[in-house]
């Protein structure tokens, strides 16, 4: 008899940027950056399952899932730098628009690394698989601390940090935005004074701050200008999240944020989420670890 196969799922949550300045552009080309990650509670599902090959399949169509996708391209990077040989078959649940700013691709990455790490007991810590993750993209190591964070650098210097519970309603414009064409442009705001770590993060603290990539999105996007003109009409506070194409207002709570999604102009996509402290990718890996774990050994002295 065989043993039946090991599968499990888990969350890729997406992020906001809830402000993003610009100080300044390395001799490489990327940009020194200053910006508050939030980690929501929504997010792709990553599935798992032990196989020999190494295979990935998605529901969106249209989205490769060859070797460009980052699921892919983390598992490859995982059995390269570990030696190991062994496979999974993984399919990739889609609701994270691509190119939205919400950091889809990167925390299917982040997900892709924790996840086969345990599916292949490869036993790597928090800072190894961080550290791989920066060589798949900038957003990466954020997804695997699972903490809100304030990031420097060009985003790799990640300090963990307290967020009050917020809701939010982040709008899809419907256009995908790609990073380097905000980061190349122009008319891009490059040298926002460097900012301390705000003692306090709370609503009224973040609204002194902004994303320096919304001029250049509202211009080069006419659907992203419209999104956060509606945005700030109807809830103020309208922020676009990365260099796009995703827009966000904090609403009051659940209730709040619902309500508005009812009053989305026709045709427009948009969905309702609460940012978290613990990413649901943590907690779910705990969850993975306890079924594991076969709990104290039994105490033969016990009465
Ligand atoms: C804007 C943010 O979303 C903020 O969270 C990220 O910094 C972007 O992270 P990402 O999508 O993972 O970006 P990457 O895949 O690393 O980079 C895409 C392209 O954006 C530009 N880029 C990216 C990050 C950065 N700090 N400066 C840059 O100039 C580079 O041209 C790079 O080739
Ligand atoms: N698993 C994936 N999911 C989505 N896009 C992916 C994935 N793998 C590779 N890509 C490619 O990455 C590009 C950007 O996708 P992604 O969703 O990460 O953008 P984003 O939300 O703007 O990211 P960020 O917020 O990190 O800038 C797309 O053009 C897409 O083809």
């Amino acid at each position: 008899m065989t043993a039946p196969p090991v599968r499990f799922s888990l969350p890729a949550p997406a992020k906001l940027n809830l402000f993003l300045h610009i100080t300044g552009r390395r001799a490489d080309g990327y940009h020194e950056l200053q910006t508050l990650f939030a980690l929501l509670d929504h997010g792709d599902t990553l599935h798992f399952q032990a196989a020999d090959e190494l295979t990935l399949s998605c529901d969106r169509p249209g989205l490769p899932v060859d070797e460009s996708n980052l699921v892919l391209r983390a598992a490859r990077l995982l059995r390269d730098v570990t030696g190991t040989d062994l496979g999974a078959r993984l399919h990739l649940e889609k609701r994270l628009p691509a190119g939205g700013g919400v950091g889809g691709g990167s925390s299917d990455a982040a997900t892709a690394l924790c996840g086969l790490n345990h599916l292949w007991g490869l036993g790597l810590d928090e800072d190894r698989l961080a550290g791989l993750g920066l060589r798949l993209g900038a957003d990466v190591p954020v997804f695997v601390r699972g903490r809100n964070a304030w990031a420097e650098g060009v985003g790799e210097r990640l300090q963990a940090v307290e967020l009050p519970e917020q809701w939010f309603l982040v709008v899809d414009p419907g256009v995908a935005v790609p990073t380097a064409r905000i980061f190349g442009d122009g008319e891009l705001t490059r040298h926002t004074p460097a900012i301390t770590l705000p003692a306090s993060l709370g609503a009224a603290t973040l609204e002194r701050f902004h994303n320096d990539c919304e001029a250049v999105a509202r211009r080069l996007y006419p659907a992203v200008d419209n999104a956060l003109d509606w945005l700030q009409r109807e809830a103020g506070n309208a922020r676009m999240t990365g260099t796009g194409a995703c827009c966000f207002a904090r609403l009051a709570g659940a209730q709040a944020a619902r309500d508005l999604q009812r009053r989305l102009p026709k045709n427009w996509k948009a969905f309702v989420a609460r940012s978290t402290q613990l990413s649901p990718l943590h907690e779910a890996l705990a969850t993975l670890r306890a079924q594991q774990d076969p709990g104290p050994a039994f105490n033969d002295n016990a009465t």
